[in-house]
């Protein structure tokens, strides 16, 4: 990210306070952590128990040169983890938290809240037999021991308890930090309590529930834009493509075909009857685009389709050939970034392979998308069209784009980058291939912690003319602001 930050919270100077009595044991509590703009804890709050300033006040935040026990962290978690199960108790059946009354509770709850919803969703993504037993788990072996002696004496420690922010509570500065593409972002925990916000995180997270795919965050903490700007009538589309009047539905049912493989990996892909069409080879064998562990093997060559298994296949839906039609695992923030508009990273870290989501939205043809302004192509996919094994392109009148402007999921809010950190390939599970109509999945080229933006390259192939010297800025391109080493200056339609 290029620019400076803003800085939006600093702590204030503290007269040091002087302690006698070096030798003395002193036994103290935790009662508070404040956290880095990374969420790691940068310090404790301590109350003392056989100390007290003349006005009563008994409170320190210790210093680097005071370090606390590790037990007594270790114990101070723990307290923090029965705590955040309680608030999960109290709230099982929605993903909605209970909110405190009072401000020094809310202030010290919402930390605890955020943490809470998280292992929420967390839980929920999990098959529902085994939710119950891993909330038991969170429930095992948490301590409740509270006071902690310890012989060194924190001497220069600080008066901070009425300067600093309440214990627990995230710093804004933390909150300011924002991305542009591919830049890691800050934490998610902004309570930016926006209606249309939280009722569109609230529409489309049902709507994806409806597929069984993970929840979607609406997350703002750059301005008070209450959401991305949407066309009136936007309609959140999980899966799939919705038809455009003008482009002929075929009755897919009738002309798919499945594989009688017992088991696809077992076989192998040569073996299986759904790759009769598939161009995926390794030598001489077909090879399936995945490894055992379903993440992308990165063997598809750019213009290669993959053919997934499909409903009329006798395999399990755990087959090492169906991975892009899984449901998404991974739940979404759709956030703004400080310099691209709106972007997308993920609350999860992703592994290299991973199939993070599908592109979903309108089917239109191809003609349809070049007559469309400048200004509405930038939501616009093409399907590259299907060249059958002998090189023979697809027929022109089933050459389609895929429109997110008007409907669409998480992934139109993907912004482009230089050096993304996803890969796109094109993929077919419920079609044919030579009907012109596959997904585009989005596959993680590398590691990715969570909450980094996500990117893909919107036109690989400029890449490679700008390497050549040869690239040219096409109309209606924008000004790249993806920040990264090899930067090509601007952003593809
Ligand atoms: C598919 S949309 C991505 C979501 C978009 N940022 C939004 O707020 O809705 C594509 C548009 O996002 C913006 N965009 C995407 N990547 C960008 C980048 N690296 N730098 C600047 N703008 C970018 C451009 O305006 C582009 O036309």
């Amino acid at each position: 990210m290029s620019g400076s930050r803003k800085e939006l919270w600093r702590r204030s100077e503290s007269p040091t306070e002087v302690w006698d009595d070096t030798d003395k044991e002193w036994e103290f509590e935790i009662v508070g952590e404040e956290l880095d703009e990374d969420g790691k804890t940068s310090r404790y709050e301590v109350r003392w128990l056989n100390w007290h300033r003349s006005d009563g006040t008994n409170v320190t935040w210790p210093g680097q040169k005071d370090p606390i026990p590790v037990r007594a962290i270790k114990a101070w978690k723990q307290e923090q983890a029965t705590r955040i199960q309680k608030i999960l108790k109290d709230s099982p059946s929605s993903l909605a938290i209970k909110v405190p009354t009072t401000l020094d509770g809310h202030l010290m709850e919402t930390d605890l809240r955020s943490q809470g919803y998280q292992q929420k969703l967390a839980i929920r993504r999990m098959e529902p037999s085994q939710a119950p037993n891993k909330l038991v788990e969170h429930m095992h072996g948490l301590l409740s021991k509270k006071v902690h002696p310890i012989t060194q004496q924190p001497r220069q420690s600080r008066l901070q308890a009425s300067q600093a922010r309440t214990s627990t509570s995230q710093t804004s500065t933390s909150q300011a930090r924002s991305s542009t593409a591919s830049s890691k972002a800050g934490p998610s925990k902004q309570p930016a309590s926006q209606e249309r916000r939280l009722k569109l995180e609230k529409e489309w997270t049902a709507i994806a529930d409806t597929s069984h795919a993970a929840p979607i965050a609406i997350v703002n903490i750059i301005d008070d834009e209450d959401g991305p700007p949407l066309p009136p009538n936007f309609r959140y589309v999980e899966q799939g493509y919705i038809y455009h009047k003008d482009v002929e539905e075929i009755d897919l049912d009738a002309v798919m075909v499945g594989c009688d493989c017992y088991e696809c990996d077992h076989e192998g892909a040569s073996a299986c009857d759904c790759q009769a069409p598939s161009r995926l080879h390794n030598r001489n064998d077909k090879i399936f685009a995945y490894t055992p562990d379903g993440l992308f093997n990165f063997q598809v060559a750019s213009g290669i389709e993959v053919i997934e298994c499909n409903k009329k296949c006798e395999c399990n839906p755990d087959c090492v050939n169906r991975v892009a039609q899984r449901p998404r695992k991974f739940v979404i923030e759709v956030f703004k970034t400080s310099l691209a508009g709106w972007g997308v990273r993920s609350q999860s870290n992703i592994k290299r392979g991973q199939v993070v989501g599908v592109y979903s939205g309108q089917l239109i043809t191809r003609k349809q998308a070049e007559e469309m302004p400048l200004k509405h192509r930038g939501y616009c996919f093409d399907l590259d069209g299907y060249e059958d094994p002998d090189g023979n392109a697809s027929d022109s009148d089933r050459q389609f784009t895929v429109d997110s402007r008007q409907h669409g999921n998480w992934t139109r809010f993907i912004n482009h980058s230089c050096s993304p950190n996803m890969v796109v390939y094109s993929v077919v599970y419920d079609t044919i291939p030579e009907f012109g109509n596959p997904y585009l999945a989005f596959a993680a080229l590398r590691d990715i912690p969570n909450l980094t933006e996500l990117t893909f390259d919107y036109d690989p192939s400029e890449g490679d003319r700008a390497k050549k010297g040869k690239d040219k800025m096409p109309p209606g391109a924008r000004k790249c602001h993806c920040g990264t080493e090899g930067c090509r200056g601007w952003v593809p339609v």
